[in-house]
C-alpha cells in the first residue's frame, strides 16, 4: 500500500477522489481506516479503496500516513499508533492548529512530519493546498508530497507561520463561497429563474471570475471595474454590497476562522 488515511470522512474522501481521478494511485494502493463498519462500507462504495477498522493496519501497511480525523481526535489517534511509527514513516497532519512541533511531540519520537491544509474542491481536481514540513523531510520527499497534492489541484509550499492564513483563505473559504452561490441563486430564483438553472448561472459566473484572476494576473479591482458600466446596473449592486459591509464581513469571517484555527 502506498498511502494511508486514518479517518475517511469529507476531506480524505475529497483528496482520494481527486488522486484516483488523476490516476496517481490505484484503488488497491490506498488504505483507509474508519471508526465504524458503516463508514468503511461508505469508503468502499464511494472510493473502492482498501478499508480497515483498525488504525494500526494503516500504519503497518504504509509509510505515508495522513491523519484525517477531526482535530480533537488527533491526540487519541497518535497515542494509539505511535508505537508502530518508524523513522521511515511520514506523518501528515491536515488539521488547523496542529503545528509541526505539536505533531512531532505527539508522535513521541523524531519523525518526518508534514503539515498541510487542503480543501474540499480537491474532489473535483480543483483543490488548493498549503504545505510545510519539518527538517527531517528532504526536498525530494517534499516534492513527492506536492505531487500528491498537485494531483487534486494546486499546491503552494509555505512557511508554517502562514498555515492559519491558508486555513482561512482556502481551507474554510469554500463554505463561504457555497453560501455566496446559494445567496446569488436565491436572488435569481426571486427574479423568476428555476433553481437548478440559478445554481448553474451562479456557479459558472464564480468559476469564470476565479479563472480570470488566475489566468490574466490582473488586479481583482481592475477586473471588477471592467464589469461596472457607468450609471449601470453592476455599480448599483456594488453600492449596495458596500452599504451592507460585504468586504468587511468577508474580512472578519476569514480573520475569525484563522484566529479560531490557531487555538485548535
Ligand atoms: N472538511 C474540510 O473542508 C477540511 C477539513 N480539514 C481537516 O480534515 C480533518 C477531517 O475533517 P473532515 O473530513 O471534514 O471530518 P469528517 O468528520 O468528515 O471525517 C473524519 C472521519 O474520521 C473518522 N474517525 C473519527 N475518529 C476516528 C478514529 N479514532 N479512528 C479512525 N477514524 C476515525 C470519522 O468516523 C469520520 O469518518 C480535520 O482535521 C479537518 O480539520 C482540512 C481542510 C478542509
Ligand atoms: O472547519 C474546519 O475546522 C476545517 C478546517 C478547514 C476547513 N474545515
Amino acid at each position: 500500500m502506498k498511502i494511508g488515511f486514518i479517518g475517511c470522512g469529507n476531506m480524505a474522501s475529497a483528496m482520494i477522489s481527486g488522486m484516483l481521478k488523476k490516476g496517481l494511485y490505484k484503488k488497491d494502493e490506498i488504505i483507509v481506516s474508519n471508526l465504524t463498519e458503516e463508514g468503511s462500507k461508505r469508503s468502499r462504495e464511494k472510493l473502492g479503496v482498501v478499508t480497515t477498522l483498525d488504525n494500526h493496519e494503516v500504519v503497518k501497511n504504509t509509510k505515508l500516513v495522513f491523519l484525517a480525523v477531526k482535530p480533537q481526535f488527533y491526540e487519541e489517534v497518535l497515542n494509539e499508533v505511535k508505537d508502530e511509527l518508524t523513522p521511515e514513516h511520514t506523518v501528515v497532519g491536515i488539521a488547523p492548529g496542529k503545528t509541526l512541533a505539536w505533531l512531532e511531540e505527539k508522535c513521541g519520537q523524531p519523525l518526518k512530519v508534514v503539515r498541510m491544509m487542503p480543501n474540499t474542491p480537491a474532489q473535483v481536481g480543483e483543490g488548493m493546498t498549503g504545505v510545510c514540513a519539518n527538517e527531517k523531510v528532504s526536498a525530494e520527499e517534499l516534492a513527492q508530497i506536492c505531487e500528491i497534492t498537485d494531483s487534486f489541484g494546486r499546491t503552494e509550499v509555505v512557511p508554517e507561520r502562514l498555515m492559519d492564513a491558508v486555513s482561512a483563505v482556502s481551507g474554510c473559504s469554500p463554505a463561504y463561497v457555497f453560501m455566496f452561490i446559494e445567496a446569488m441563486a436565491d436572488a435569481a430564483v426571486a427574479q423568476g429563474m428555476p433553481r437548478k438553472q440559478a445554481y448553474q448561472f451562479a456557479a459558472q459566473a464564480l468559476l469564470g471570475s476565479a479563472k480570470m484572476v488566475l489566468e490574466t494576473g490582473m488586479h481583482p479591482g481592475e477586473l471588477k471595474d471592467m464589469v461596472c458600466s457607468p450609471a449601470g446596473s453592476t455599480i448599483e449592486g456594488v453600492r449596495i454590497l458596500e452599504q451592507n459591509g460585504f468586504r468587511s464581513a468577508v474580512f472578519e469571517a476569514l480573520n475569525g476562522a484563522a484566529e479560531k484555527g490557531k487555538k485548535m
